[in-house]
């Protein structure tokens, strides 16, 4: 039953996400009102050309959505247009006038977030964004509500769900990359330019948002280090399986404890050779799962679907219920948490184990030189593995060298040392490795 006055809502974009939204908001809008004590009312969809949008009714289509988060009707906007520009204005407009935000944009995020909580605190309105990081998972709302009264040390998992549907589709089918990913741009899963889902540009917003709210620290994108999947070949990933493992690509974010006992943050996104073990290694296709630890809850995972029209709606729609619960009890949601202010470390206080792969001359005295190279840099061997070549013939051997655990930097040097070796060809792959290997 109903209690109070009308929530009233104005959509921005009816793409794959905000139709969906549309959709749900029409079909429910009954539920949600019982839910909410008060009932939703869509006010106004701003599209770029109605034509396309049979599915919504024509007198809620606009064209002019700057119009639109500027009417003082408006109570909540749920922004699912994405990219920076004019996006950002027009949140900060509806902002600074009062009505509070849902989005489901990352990149926004993790340039603009402590503009955007500001102008909201400002105003008293409420920021939600569930559906910015991992699609339908509740993982936001846990970190920033049911763990906030824990100390959390890291948070690692997959959460670009095109990135993860191109590599198992590479390592279960072989289907070539381009096709994989022109399958994932037709499923609704890759952002309109999916260069940033496969250079690691989502996922690296998402461990931006991910470490700020963990850490309770400001994390920009460009604190992240970022590498994508645009490297990872077939042989990449048939040199994985030999080793026991499989590919993905990993957000991590960590605490770190720095020598003198001062802490910091690390964030992080780059291609992984996991153990099949690993359960995240099972992950396939377009899920996202993530890892928390946290120093009294313990490890906790976050798995389900990671993109997709219906799944992130579902994460839009619990954050508007939970707009108008707040509206309705003259309160707020949570506000940014960023007082530990911890510094942000590069790469350089990382130490990963490395799968390198190399093209050499198959005689004696190649392995002897490789070797040295590592010990010249300081980095310990785990193990060496010589091969017949894995791809085209010709009179060389390919060999792997999978490292013990050494600092991103002296890995580097290593690499430059190695290519500079009479008997190497080239350096084909340098991959990080984590966990145990079989
Ligand atoms: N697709 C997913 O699986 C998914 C998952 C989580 C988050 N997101 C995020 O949700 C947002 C939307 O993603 P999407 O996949 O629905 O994108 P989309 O490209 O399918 O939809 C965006 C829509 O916004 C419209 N639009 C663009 N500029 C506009 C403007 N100035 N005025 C009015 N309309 C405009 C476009 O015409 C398009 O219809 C992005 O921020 C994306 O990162 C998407
Ligand atoms: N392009 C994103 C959408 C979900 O944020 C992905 O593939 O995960
Ligand atoms: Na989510």
């Amino acid at each position: 039953m109903s209690r109070g006055p009308a929530l009233r809502v104005a959509l921005l974009g009816a793409g794959v996400v905000g139709s969906q939204v549309a959709r749900l908001l029409t079909e429910n809008g009954d539920e949600f009102a019982a839910r909410i004590g008060a009932p939703l009312e869509l006010v106004g969809v701003a599209v770029r050309r109605p034509a396309r949008h049979p599915e919504v009714p024509a007198h809620l289509l606009t064209t002019d959505v700057a119009g639109l988060v500027a009417r003082d009707d408006v109570d909540v906007v749920v922004e699912v247009i994405g990219g920076i520009d004019p996006t950002r204005e027009l949140l900060l407009t509806a902002l600074r006038r009062g009505a509070s935000v849902v989005t489901a944009n990352k990149a926004l995020l993790a340039e603009h977030g402590p503009e955007l909580y500001e102008a909201a605190d400002a105003a008293g309105a409420d920021l939600y964004f569930e559906a910015a990081v991992a699609g339908a998972i509740p993982l936001i709302r846990p970190l920033r509500e049911s763990l906030a009264g824990d100390r959390i040390t890291r948070v690692m998992g997959i959460v670009n769900g095109t990135t993860n549907f191109i590599l198992s589709a590479m390592t279960a089918d072989g289907v070539g990359y381009a096709e994989a990913l022109a399958e994932a741009t037709r499923l609704g899963f890759a952002e309109a330019d999916p260069t940033a889902d496969v250079d690691g540009f989502d996922a690296a917003a998402k461990a931006a948002i991910l470490a700020s709210i963990a850490f309770h620290t400001r994390v920009g994108a460009s604190d992240v280090y970022r590498e994508g999947i645009a490297e990872v070949s077939a042989a990449d990933i048939r040199a994985a399986r030999r080793i026991g493992c499989t590919i993905k690509l990993l957000a991590i974010c960590e605490r770190l404890t720095d020598d003198d006992g001062g802490e910091a943050v690390s964030a992080r996104v780059h291609p992984v050779m996991l153990p099949d073990a690993h359960p995240l290694a099972g992950v396939d296709g377009a899920y996202n799962a993530v890892y928390v630890e946290a120093e009294s809850a313990g490890r906790l995972m976050f798995y389900g679907p990671g993109a997709g029209g219906a799944p992130t709606a579902s994460a839009v729609l619990g954050d508007l219920v939970a707009v108008g619960r707040n509206r309705l009890a003259g309160g707020r949601g949570p506000r940014e948490s960023a007082a530990a202010d911890l510094p942000a470390r590069s790469m350089e206080s990382v130490s990963s184990r490395f799968h390198i792969s190399l093209d050499v001359d198959d005689r004696s005295g190649v392995l002897a030189a490789v070797a040295g190279a590592f010990a010249e840099a300081g980095v310990s061997i785990s193990t060496v593995r010589q091969e017949g070549r894995d791809t085209g013939g010709g009179e060389g051997a390919a060999l792997v060298v999978v490292t013990h655990a050494a600092p991103d930097t002296v890995l580097s040097d290593t690499v430059a040392r190695l290519s500079e070796l009479e008997y190497v060809h080239r350096v084909t792959s340098v991959m990080r490795v984590m966990g145990d290997l079989r």
